[in-house]
This record gives structure tokens, sequence and C-alpha cells, in this order.
């Protein structure tokens, strides 16, 4: 017997049935579907990570389209059944989608949505956030004075790493990778290290221009390099942090070996997904130097952290909140509610997935486009002209 799951209803009447497997920030994107004559459901069940069997019975028998979460698990199963439901679309409200099989939903002539765009700066703060936590032992220092240990200052307390003129190495230089480059560089005058399959060509001009400003200042000018091998970042760079897409050719990128090349006190952040890093690994790498710090938002096994982790004081360990800004969250919802009506609709893909700004003006309807569709390609889907 199906497991019975809890929803709220939003116009009952509405032609077409769309799923949110949670509720989301804000009402702009309930709005955007009801006012489109769809009739939304939003799953209220509390417990956080719904099961494959749980998902099914929200879809039922008759479905137009899913928004679903990271945590989901869309494979065969999930889009065979919303095909046979009638649905056209699934949109994960992430811009990460290595929880969906995206070869699965095509073949079930399924259209896959994420959220790029909107999330890039917030993200990109959080790692630089954790960077700054981390060099500077920020949690520690806290923990110590909640504690009551605070005598007096001296001159060994805490001491930490200087960021400016160290050099800030990315690991996957898209759109967050860059904007942290951006914030670590004009912040705090680092010098850019990155690896990346493709050429961060405007990241190396502002690079460029802004070390011709600096100079033009009288001060040291910033650098940039492109290494041809994401060996030659971890040996130089003295914060690391990590910005791929998660899939198997970064699955683990960082392990024993990798991290065995890293400098002594180096600091390596991690926003992008936990598998990016062998945890086992970082653990005993924690243990042995205790000087080496990290700072981390994602788990490999997540909600769990792998044994050791906790009792590390040279981590700081946040819950995957690096998306977690309110303009951000009720941006992805729009976008990822978006992508599923406009393929409810017929409408065409935007043309840009990274200028998605049209999109998130509440004051203003939005384009009928569907923001950002990953398989798009495979099911010969039409981009827009707009
Ligand atoms: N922690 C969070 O809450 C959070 C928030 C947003 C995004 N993310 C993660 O960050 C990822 C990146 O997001 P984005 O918007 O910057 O995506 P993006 O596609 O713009 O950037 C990813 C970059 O990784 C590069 N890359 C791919 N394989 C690589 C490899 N083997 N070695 C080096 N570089 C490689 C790509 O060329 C690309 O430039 C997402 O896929 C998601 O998993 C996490
Ligand atoms: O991929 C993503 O978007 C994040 O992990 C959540 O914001």
């Amino acid at each position: 017997m199906a497991t019975p799951v809890s929803i709220e209803v939003w116009n009952p009447n509405g032609k077409y049935r769309v799923i949110s497997t949670k509720p989301m920030p804000g009402t702009r994107w309930i709005r955007l579907l009801t006012d489109q004559n769809c009739r939304v459901e939003i799953c209220t069940q509390k417990k956080t990570i719904l099961s494959v069997e749980e998902i099914l019975t929200l879809i039922g028998d008759k479905c137009d389209g899913v928004i679903g979460q990271l945590t989901e698990d869309w494979g065969e199963v999930l889009f065979s059944a919303l095909s046979k439901a009638g649905g056209k679309a699934f949109s994960n409200m992430a811009v990460g989608y290595n929880n969906v099989d995206v070869n699965a939903a095509t073949k079930y002539g399924v259209a896959v949505g994420n959220t790029p765009g909107v999330l890039t700066e917030t993200t990109a703060e959080l790692a630089a956030s954790l960077s700054l936590a981390a060099s500077r032992r920020i949690v520690e220092a806290d923990e110590f004075m909640r504690a009551g240990l605070y005598d007096g200052w001296l001159p060994h307390l805490f001491v930490g790493n200087l960021l400016k003129g160290q050099t800030v190495g990315v690991i996957g230089a898209g759109r967050i990778g860059s904007a942290y480059a951006r914030m670590m560089i004009e912040g705090f005058k680092m010098n850019l290290i990155y690896f990346d399959l493709y050429q961060a060509t405007r990241l190396e001009k502002f690079v460029t221009a802004y070390g011709q400003f600096l100079k033009s200042n009288g001060e040291q000018p910033v650098t940039w390099k492109r290494a041809s091998s994401m060996q030659e970042v971890l040996r130089e760079a003295d914060v690391i942090s990590l910005h791929p897409i998660l899939d198997k050719t970064t699955y683990h990128l960082i392990n024993k070996d990798s991290l065995a090349i890293m400098k002594k006190e180096a600091i390596l952040v991690n926003c992008s997904r936990g598998p990016v890093v062998d945890e086992v690994a970082l653990v005993e790498h924690l243990k042995e130097n205790p000087m080496f710090r990290v700072g981390l938002d994602v788990f490999e096994d997540e909600p769990f952290m792998k044994p050791g982790l906790r009792d590390m004081k040279n981590a700081v360990v946040v819950p995957h909140i690096a998306s977690a800004s309110k303009w951000t969250r009720e941006g992805m919802a729009t976008l990822a509610a978006l992508n599923v009506l406009g393929k409810i609709k017929g409408y065409p893909i935007w043309s840009n997935p990274n200028q998605v700004e049209p999109f998130l003006d509440e004051n203003s309807p939005p384009p009928d486009a569907c923001p950002s569709i990953v398989n798009a390609k495979p099911l010969g889907l039409t981009a827009s002209k707009l």
C-alpha cells in the first residue's frame, strides 16, 4: 500500500497539477503557477529527505510537473512514473543536479530544469566566509570566549593566516568559482591560480585590469595563472576553494594523494558537493596536520559527517547553507517553478541560463521561456529568440 503523504493545495481547480516536494521560500513561485491555471500541491510531510516511494505517492496517476530537491533520488523509477502520469517536466531547486539521472529523464521525455545564476554570488560569499573563518580561526575563538577561557590579550592567541599577498586557488572556475575568485582578489588582494577544463577569460581580464589599477595606485599588483593541472593549484595555493560540478571526473578529486601535495598550512574550502572530497582521507590529514584547515559546507554522506570530523578543531563545518540567502532561495524557487511551467506551456528555452534576471523581477511578468533546461538538446527543445 502507498505511504500517505501530507500536502497543502493551492488553486484546487487548476488544470495542470504541479507538485513541489517541499515548501519553498516566498510566495511568488506559487502565484506564478496558479495564475497560469496550475493546481499546486506542496508536500508538507515532516521529514527532511523524502524516499522514492513517498515521491511516487505524490506523483500519483496524474501529474504535469514536479519541483524537487537535491536530496532526492531522481532516476528511472521516478521519471518512468512521472511520464506515465502525463508529466513533462521536473526541476531541481538547485543548480547542481548530480541527484538526477538526466539520461533516464530524457528517455521518458521529461525536461530537467535547474536554477543557475541566482545563487552564484550567495554561494561565493559563503565560500569566502569559510575561507576567512578558517584562516582567522573564528569558530575556535568563538568557542573559547563562550567557554569563559579568555584571560586577556596574548601575543600567540589564535594566530592565523594573513590572506593579503597570498595565492588563492580555484578548482572549477565556472560561475561560482569565478565569483569567489573575484571576491578574494578584490577583497584581500590575493593572487590567483585556477584549474578548469575551460579558460576563464572574463576572470583573467578582471584580474589583469585590477592588477593594473593597483599598480597605478602604487600598490603591489595582483596576478593570475591558469594551471595546466589541478596538482599545480594544490602545490602553489594557500587557500583552495572547490567549485566544480560533481560527476565521474570530480569524484574524490581531493584524496590522500592530492592532500599530500598541499602546503602544510593551506586552507581547503568545499562548497561544491561532498563527494568531490574523500572525507575519510581528509579527517586523517586534519589529524596529522593541525595547521591545515578546512571550511566545509557539503559532506560526502549528507546529513552525516565521517567519523572524527566533528572533533577536529581545524575544521569549520556548516550544513549545506551556501545558497541560503532569502533573495536567492526565493529566486531559486521561482526559477524552478518557471522551468516546470514553461515546459507545460510549451515555451522555448531561455537562451542564456547565466542571465536569469528577467525572471526574478518581482515587478514585471517573467519572459515566456524556461529559464534553464539541462537536457534541452537531446529533447530537441528550441531556444528562445528573446
Ligand atoms: N553548497 C551549495 O549550496 C552549492 C550552491 C550552489 C552550487 N553548488 C555546487 O557548485 C557547482 C558549480 O556551480 P556553478 O553554477 O559554478 O556551475 P558552473 O557549471 O558554472 O561551474 C562548474 C565548473 O566546473 C568545471 N569543471 C567540470 N569538471 C571539472 C574538472 N574535472 N576539473 C576542474 N573543473 C571542472 C566546469 O568546466 C565549470 O567551469 C554546482 O554543480 C553545485 O554542485 C553548491
Ligand atoms: O546545487 C545547489 O544549488 C546547492 O547545493 C543548493 O543551493
